[in-house]
């Protein structure tokens, strides 16, 4: 009778743990189904994060680790990429200048040395940046290798780049100046620029006079980047007005002309523009002893044949760069 009795309420007390059970067993498998992902868009929806990071997997062919600005740093969104000795280290230094810019001091080489090092390596070597500042470094080597272009694009189809442009002459014996500061005792600018010097044949492909064969060089960045996204630094007009050069950079970059005319002043001892007030510093600054160095008297003869070995050559450049570089 008791047992009887007794029935109904057992059947209510295992009617509620079923509905208990069920309503765990609910909860665990919708647990589980976030867990596994099953409630991402299709790959077609139209969410701005998830498709952002498709986009930037995509076009990052290096290798790469961890995500974008997770430590404060980006890759850059601006590159100097030549010439060597164009005038790159003092373009870079007085960009630093500008609150909105945040440069890397060294050069990382990371295109045309350290590829295999993957974006993540090169990422890590910027500056910590706040949101809205632009990033940048300067390897001048960048202009000449032929690899460089098609990584750089890889990486960002945006980016800015930036050529300092000097009159390919100097720059040769400038570049000159500095293999002899570090291998004294080299043959002459003279004898290295012929192959044959009585019959004037021309070493173009020796190092010095095969960088300023600029047309060339810029073929390559042209398979990639449209021009209206290269800016032409003129490299004498760094020196002789700097504020005019840095006004031009800077409408370039989309940044507000901060750096101006109060920022320079010329010392006739370096003969060269410096920095009244460096980034970081108090005092004035010129560039170190490597920047401006005495060039070698050079035979006006050879002067004059490079420069007609040239014009030819680079007339497609400086009409694409859109200056009248006064050299030509
Ligand atoms: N403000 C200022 N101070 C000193 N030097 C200046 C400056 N502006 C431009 N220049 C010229 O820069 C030339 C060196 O170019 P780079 O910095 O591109 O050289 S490098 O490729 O990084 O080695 C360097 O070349 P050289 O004069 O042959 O040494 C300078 O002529």
């Amino acid at each position: 009778m008791a047992t009887f009795s007794n029935a109904p309420l057992d059947l209510r007390r295992l009617l509620q743990r079923l509905v208990i059970m069920l309503s765990f067993s609910t909860i665990c498998a919708s647990i589980l189904y976030l867990l596994l992902g099953r409630c991402e868009p299709d790959a077609g929806g139209s969410s701005g994060w998830n498709n952002n990071k498709t986009a930037r997997r995509e076009i990052f062919s290096a290798p790469d680790s961890g995500d974008a600005n997770s430590s404060g740093k980006e890759l850059p969104h601006a590159l100097i990429i030549g010439v060597k000795k164009g005038g790159t280290r003092a373009l870079l230094e007085f960009l630093r200048l500008h609150p909105d810019i945040r440069a890397l001091g060294a050069e990382p080489h990371f295109f045309d040395r350290h590829y295999a090092r993957g974006l993540g390596w090169y990422r890590s070597m910027m500056p910590k940046a706040l949101n809205g500042q632009m990033v940048m470094e300067k390897t001048p080597r960048y202009f000449v290798t032929p690899e460089t272009p098609g990584r750089i694009h890889a990486m960002s189809r945006d980016i800015k780049l930036m050529v300092v442009v000097r009159d390919p002459v100097t720059r040769a014996v400038s570049d000159y100046t500095q293999i002899t500061s570090k291998t004294p005792g080299i043959p002459s600018f003279e004898s290295l620029a012929f192959k044959n010097r009585s019959t004037g044949h021309i070493d173009s492909l020796w190092s010095p006079l095969y960088i300023g064969l600029y047309a060339r060089h810029l073929q390559r960045w042209l398979a990639y980047f449209p021009l209206s996204q290269m800016h032409f630094v003129h490299g004498e007009r760094l020196i002789s007005d700097p504020a005019g050069e840095l006004g031009r950079v800077q409408d370039f970059l989309g940044l507000q002309r901060i750096i101006t005319d109060k920022h320079f002043y010329f010392n006739k001892t370096k003969g060269f523009p410096c920095l009244k007030k460096p980034e970081g510093g108090s005092k004035p600054h010129c560039l170190g002893k490597t920047k401006g160095r005495t060039h070698p008297r050079i035979d006006p003869e050879v002067i004059q044949k490079l420069r007609e070995f040239y014009l030819p050559h680079n007339l497609k450049f400086y009409q694409m760069a859109g200056m009248d570089f006064g050299w030509q």
